[in-house]
Formats: structure tokens, C-alpha cells, sequence
């Protein structure tokens, strides 16, 4: 082809060359892996609907009517859904249930968990693609998140990580109104002033963080450390890669991001962290949905990198 001419397709197949450190790359084994936890933050107010929805999701995700189950079906990807602490009072079956607790505190009041919570949400995080029974020789983790308030959660870690005002950062998450949003900022304001301490990445965990948001941290670490390739959602998902990034700079070097979600501090975060989204939908839905959306994407450039007559072939 004319040089470059696939455009990000190109930068696609440089990146995951890379990340795979092979001239054959392959994405498969894939899996998606949705964590959910519930937040102490939702008590304010500052989210469109009320924490039960967390445990609802992870029960619907599991039942098929989820959009990141049928996308998964869609392309034939496993998905596994962790309990990583939401406040329902089942345990979902099918669900890997390792609840640290039903929900973290409001962190306007003291820390959203403890530190040695917040160490233990990682660790756990950290063995998941063992517990999962994930393929040992899974290439490919597609990272999502369920959690009513964690883009308040992810807001504020964000604010306290890269010193940036919240205004840039708060976004309308589940669609709340003009009024909301005020508050939300608000609260991430008042949340950065309180936990102005915090300053290693777990001490700002503890502090704003979220259950599911640690335990993407683990994993993150995990599957940086076995050179896995992750694959990015949303916000949240980002804000768990900007967390880990800190802990082990090699955590950002495995992740590509599948999408630019329509909260402002995505873009944020993204550039922080030095990552081009692959597609924009300004789709807000967490759950993997955008990871699993640009995944087609992800197979085409493969395929073409792996099959495509070079002019040298031609010549033959
Ligand atoms: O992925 C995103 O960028 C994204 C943006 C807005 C909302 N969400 C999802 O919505 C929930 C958080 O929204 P909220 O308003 O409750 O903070 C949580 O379950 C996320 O998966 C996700
Ligand atoms: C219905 C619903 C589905 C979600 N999926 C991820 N976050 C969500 C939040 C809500 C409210």
C-alpha cells in the first residue's frame, strides 16, 4: 500500500507489534472482564440513579441483556463479571464474588476505605486473571467497569493525580442536569481539599477511590507484568490505568484506548497518559461497551498486518 495509507489502522498494528513484542501478533485469547463496585459518594447526590442499579447491572450482564453481553456474544468473547464490593445483598450467580465490602464510604466525610482496603483491592485485583480461569494464554483483556458514583470517584482521583481543577474533570456521568453537575463539582472540590495529603497512588485510592477501580489497578499491574495487551473502556477504566501508570510506568505501555467517552476528563486523562482513542461514539455506558465496539477494529488491523501482499510478494 502507499505508505501509511491505513491511517490509524497502521498506528494499530505498530502499537500492538509492540506491546506483543512479535512479528505475528494475535488477539485472541480475549476476554472481557467487567468489575463492579458501589460507592459511598452516590449518598450525595451526584449520580442519576440510586447504588441498587450496580447490583441490578451485574446480575443483567450475567442474564445476556446487558449491551456489553450481547456485544461480547457479538464477537464471540468470554465475559467475566466481579464483585469487587457493591452494596446488594446477593451474591450474583456466575459472578466472582470478592466483595471487600457492601460499598466504600463518602469520602467527604473521611476516606472512601482504609489503607490496607485499598492494598487489599489491588492484591485481589492483582490474582484475578488466575481466578478467572481466564485462558493462561489469553492475549487480550478488555477492561470495563460498573459503579453508580464512580465518575465522581474517577473525577476526583483524577483532580488529586494530575493537580487539574475538577471543573475539568466532572462530567455529566449518567446524564444528571445543569444543577447536579454544579454539585458534583462541588464535591470533588471539597474532596480534593480534604485529601489534599494524599499523594502516592494507592494513599489517593484510599482516599477517592472506588473498590472496582482498585481492583482494575491489579490487574492492570498483573497483566503489564505478563505483557498482556489492555484494552481500555471509558473514564473510569482510564483513570484505573492512570493509577496503576504511576505505580508501574509499564502499565501504560500495554493499554491502547478502544474509544473517547463523552466525559470531559476522559480526554483528560487520555492525554495524560498519552493514549489516542481508537473510535468516537460519545457513548457513556461504561461496562467494557467501548472496548468491545472498537474490537473489530482492533482484528481488522491484525489480520492486516499478518496477511497483506507486501510489493516484495508481488514481485515474486
Ligand atoms: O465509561 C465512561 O466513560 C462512563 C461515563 C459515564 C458513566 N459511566 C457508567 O455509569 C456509571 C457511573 O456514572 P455516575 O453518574 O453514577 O457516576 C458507572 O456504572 C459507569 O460504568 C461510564
Ligand atoms: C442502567 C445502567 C447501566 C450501566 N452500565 C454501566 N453503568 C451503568 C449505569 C446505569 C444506570
Amino acid at each position: 500500500m502507499p505508505r501509511w495509507a491505513l491511517g490509524r489502522l497502521c498506528d494499530l498494528m505498530v502499537e500492538i507489534v509492540r506491546i506483543q513484542e512479535t512479528d505475528s501478533p494475535a488477539l485472541r485469547p480475549a476476554a472481557v472482564v467487567v468489575l463492579a463496585g458501589d460507592h459511598g459518594i452516590a449518598s450525595e447526590g451526584v449520580s442519576a440513579y440510586p447504588s441498587e442499579i450496580t447490583g441490578l447491572m451485574v446480575a443483567n450482564f450475567l442474564r445476556g441483556g446487558a449491551a456489553i453481553s450481547l456485544l461480547a456474544k457479538q464477537h464471540r468473547l468470554p465475559l467475566r463479571v466481579v464483585d469487587m464490593g457493591t452494596a446488594t445483598a446477593e451474591v450474583v450467580p456466575g459472578a466472582l464474588s470478592v466483595r471487600l465490602a457492601k460499598g466504600t464510604k463518602s469520602f467527604l466525610d473521611r476516606q472512601a476505605m482504609s489503607l490496607e482496603t485499598a492494598t487489599e483491592a489491588v492484591a485481589i485485583g492483582r490474582q484475578l486473571l488466575d481466578r478467572l480461569a481466564i485462558d493462561p494464554g489469553t492475549s487480550t483483556l478488555l477492561l470495563g467497569e460498573m459503579g453508580i458514583g464512580n465518575t465522581t470517584s474517577s473525577a476526583a482521583l483524577a483532580a488529586l493525580l494530575l493537580d487539574r481543577d475538577p471543573a475539568d474533570l466532572v462530567g455529566r456521568g449518567t446524564l444528571i442536569d445543569e444543577a447536579t453537575l454544579a454539585k458534583k463539582i462541588d464535591v470533588v472540590r471539597r474532596a480534593v481539599t480534604l485529601h489534599a495529603q494524599a499523594r502516592e497512588p494507592l494513599e489517593v485510592l484510599a482516599a477517592v477511590g472506588g473498590f472496582e477501580l482498585a481492583g482494575m489497578v491489579g490487574m492492570m499491574l498483573e497483566a503489564a507484568e505478563r505483557g498482556r495487551l489492555l484494552l481500555l473502556d471509558g473514564f473510569p477504566a482510564s483513570v484505573a490505568a492512570l493509577v496503576a501508570s504511576r505505580i508501574d510506568p509499564g502499565v501504560r505501555d500495554v493499554c491502547i484506548a478502544s474509544h473517547r467517552s463523552a466525559e470531559p476528563g476522559h480526554d483528560v486523562v487520555l492525554e495524560a497518559l498519552g493514549l489516542v482513542p481508537v473510535v468516537e461514539m460519545r457513548m457513556r455506558l461504561g461496562e467494557a461497551s467501548g472496548a468491545a465496539l472498537a474490537w473489530p477494529l482492533l482484528e481488522s488491523a491484525v489480520m492486516l498486518y499478518r496477511e497483506m501482499a507486501t510489493f516484495d510478494d508481488l514481485a515474486q
